[in-house]
C-alpha cells in the first residue's frame, strides 16, 4: 500500500464553514426554476462521461477496484445525474377533493433545506450522487462528507459541479478521517441541516440516528446488509452459477448487495458447488490497472482481518475451503484470494453477519419453506437472490423474503430506474426510480377554505 495523497483534514470549523454556505446558497437555490436545475444536472452528467477515464483512474487509485470495474461506477454514478435532471421538473403535487365543505386541498413539494451526506469507500462516486442527483433536483444545498478512505473522487466531482455551473455554495464537499466522529456529530445536532442521508454500517447508522434525535432531522439510511442468495433444484444452472459469481464477487464482495449467503437445494449442490468453484478459481487478482485482473485488493487490513475470521470460524466448525483462503503479500497487504467454502451452516459467523470480502459460503438446503425461514432469520434485509424456473415459486419466494430489493433469475440489480433501499436494520429510504426525490422534499398541504358554489 501507497501513500498517493493527503486531503485536508476538516474540523468542525470547518464544517460549520461549510454548513453556513449551504444555508446562503439555498435561499436562492431554492426558488431556481426545476427546468433550470435539470440542466445543471444534465451538464454535470455530461462533464462525468467526457472525464469517464480520470474519474476511472481516481477510483482505481484510492479504492483499488479493476479499471473496468471503475469505469462501470462512474456510468453508474452519472447516471443519477441524468435521471434527476429528469425528475427535476416533475416535483408533482396533488389535488385533493376535501371532506370539508367548502373546501378545496391542494399539495405542493418544497425542498427540506440544506442536507447532509454521509457515504463510504466502496462506491467513491456511485453512492454520493446517488444523493446528490435527488437533493438538488428537489432545490436542497447539501454538506457532503467525503469517505476517509477515498475522498479525491469527491473533490474531482467538486470540480466537475462548478464546471457545470451549479452555483457555489449549493454543493460543498468536506474531508476527514481522525475528525469523522465529531464532524458526523455536528451534522446530526446542527439545527440548520434539516436532512441527513447516510450509506454506511448499520452500526454507525444507529448512532447517527440517535444523535439527529435532539433535532429531529428528517433521516434516511442505506444500512448493511448480508444477502441470502438461493438456488432451487429447478434453477437453470449456468444462469444461477453466473448469478451467483457477479452478485459475490462484485468489487471483490465489498458491496452491500453481495450475496453473502449462498444456500443451494441438496439435489442441485454438488453440481453447482463444482462449476461455481471452477468459476471462482479463473480470477485473477492484482493491481486495478494491470490488464485482466479481475479483482484488486480489499480496503484496509481490518477487511482482510474480518474475512480471514470467518473462513478460520467456518473451518473449525467444519466447512472445507475448495478455492483460495490465502492472503497474496506478494501483491501486497490487503490481497486476498477469492474463496469458496462448502458445507457451511447457521452455526458459523458467516451466516449471521455480513463478511464484505470475497468468501463465498455454500450451505445445503432441503426444502422451501427451511431456506426462506434461513433467509429471513437475519437482523439485516437489504437485497436477496433466487433463481428458480417455477413461476408461481418466483412469486411466493419473492414475496416471501423480508428485504428491499430481489434479483430473480439475477444477481445484478442495480439500475437507477429501480428503487434502492432496505427493511429491517439496513435501514429506511429510497434512492434513485421514481421515488429517491421525495427523501428531499417535504409536502405541504393548503387548504384553501370558504369557497362557495356559482349556482
Ligand atoms: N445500503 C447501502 O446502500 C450501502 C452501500 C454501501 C455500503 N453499505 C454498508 O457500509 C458498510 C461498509 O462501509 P464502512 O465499513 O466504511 O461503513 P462505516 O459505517 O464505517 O462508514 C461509512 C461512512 O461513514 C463515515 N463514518 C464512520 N463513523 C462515523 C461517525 N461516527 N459519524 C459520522 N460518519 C461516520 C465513514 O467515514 C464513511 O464515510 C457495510 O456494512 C455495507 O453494507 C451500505
Ligand atoms: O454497496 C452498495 C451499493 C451498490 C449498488 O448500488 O449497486
Amino acid at each position: 500500500m501507497k501513500l498517493i495523497g493527503k486531503a485536508p483534514e476538516m474540523d468542525q470549523a470547518d464544517v460549520n464553514e461549510a454548513i453556513d454556505c449551504a444555508s446562503a446558497a439555498f435561499k436562492g437555490f431554492r426558488n431556481t426554476l426545476p427546468r433550470e436545475r435539470a440542466r445543471m444536472l444534465r451538464k454535470w452528467y455530461d462533464l462525468m462521461m467526457e472525464n469517464k477515464e480520470d474519474l476511472a483512474t481516481l477510483i482505481t487509485w484510492e479504492n483499488g477496484k479493476p479499471t473496468a470495474d471503475a469505469l462501470g461506477e462512474v456510468t453508474y454514478a452519472a447516471s443519477f445525474f441524468e435521471w434527476f435532471s429528469e425528475e427535476a421538473p416533475r416535483m408533482y403535487g396533488d389535488t385533493i377533493p376535501a371532506s370539508v365543505a367548502g373546501n378545496r386541498v391542494v399539495t405542493v413539494k418544497q425542498p427540506v433545506g440544506v442536507c447532509a451526506l454521509i457515504t463510504p469507500w466502496n462506491f467513491p462516486a456511485a453512492m454520493v450522487t446517488r444523493k446528490i442527483g435527488p437533493a438538488l433536483a428537489a432545490g436542497c444545498t447539501v454538506v457532503a462528507k467525503a469517505p476517509g478512505e477515498t475522498p479525491f473522487t469527491s473533490l474531482a466531482l467538486g470540480e466537475l459541479a462548478l464546471r457545470a455551473g451549479i452555483p457555489p455554495g449549493v454543493v460543498n464537499f468536506v474531508t476527514a478521517l481522525d475528525n469523522t466522529p465529531s464532524i458526523g456529530a455536528l451534522l446530526c445536532e446542527n439545527p440548520t441541516i434539516k436532512k441527513l442521508s447516510f450509506t454506511g454500517s448499520t452500526n454507525v447508522g444507529k448512532l447517527l440516528m440517535k444523535q439527529s434525535s435532539s433535532t429531529l432531522k428528517k433521516l434516511s439510511f442505506e444500512l448493511g446488509g448480508n444477502a441470502p442468495l438461493i438456488v432451487f433444484d429447478d434453477a437453470d444452472l449456468d444462469t444461477a452459477v453466473t448469478g451467483a459469481i457477479a452478485s459475490k464477487f462484485r468489487s471483490s464482495g465489498q458491496t452491500c448487495v453481495c450475496a453473502n449467503r449462498i444456500y443451494v437445494q441438496s439435489g442441485i449442490y454438488e453440481k453447482f458447488a463444482e462449476k461455481f468453484a471452477e468459476k471462482a478459481r479463473g480470477f485473477k487478482v492484482g493491481s486495478g490497472y494491470e490488464k485482466g485482473i479481475t479483482h484488486g485488493p480489499l480496503i484496509h487490513s481490518r477487511a482482510v482481518s474480518k474475512v480471514e475470521s470467518h473462513i478460520k470460524d467456518a473451518i473449525s466448525k467444519g466447512g472445507h475451503v475448495v478455492v483460495g483462503g490465502q492472503k497474496l503479500p506478494d501483491l501486497g497487504e490487503n490481497f486476498y484470494q477469492p474463496t469458496v467454502i462448502t458445507g457451511v451452516t447457521g452455526e458459523m459467523a458467516i451466516a449471521a453477519e455480513e463478511t464484505f470480502g470475497p468468501v463465498a459460503g455454500l450451505f445445503k438446503f432441503d426444502t422451501e419453506e427451511e431456506v426462506v425461514k434461513a433467509a429471513n432469520s437475519a437482523d439485516v434485509g437489504l437485497a436477496g437472490y433466487f433463481f428458480t424456473k417455477d413461476t408461481q415459486r418466483a412469486w411466493r419466494v419473492a414475496e416471501a423474503l423480508e428485504v428491499g430489493m430481489v434479483g430473480i433469475n439475477t444477481g445484478i440489480i442495480s439500475d437507477v430506474a429501480s428503487p434502492f433501499g432496505g427493511v429491517k436494520e439496513s435501514g429506511f429510504g429510497r434512492e434513485g426510480s421514481k421515488y429517491g426525490i421525495d427523501e428531499y422534499v417535504i409536502i405541504k398541504s393548503m387548504i384553501f377554505g370558504g369557497i362557495q358554489p356559482i349556482v
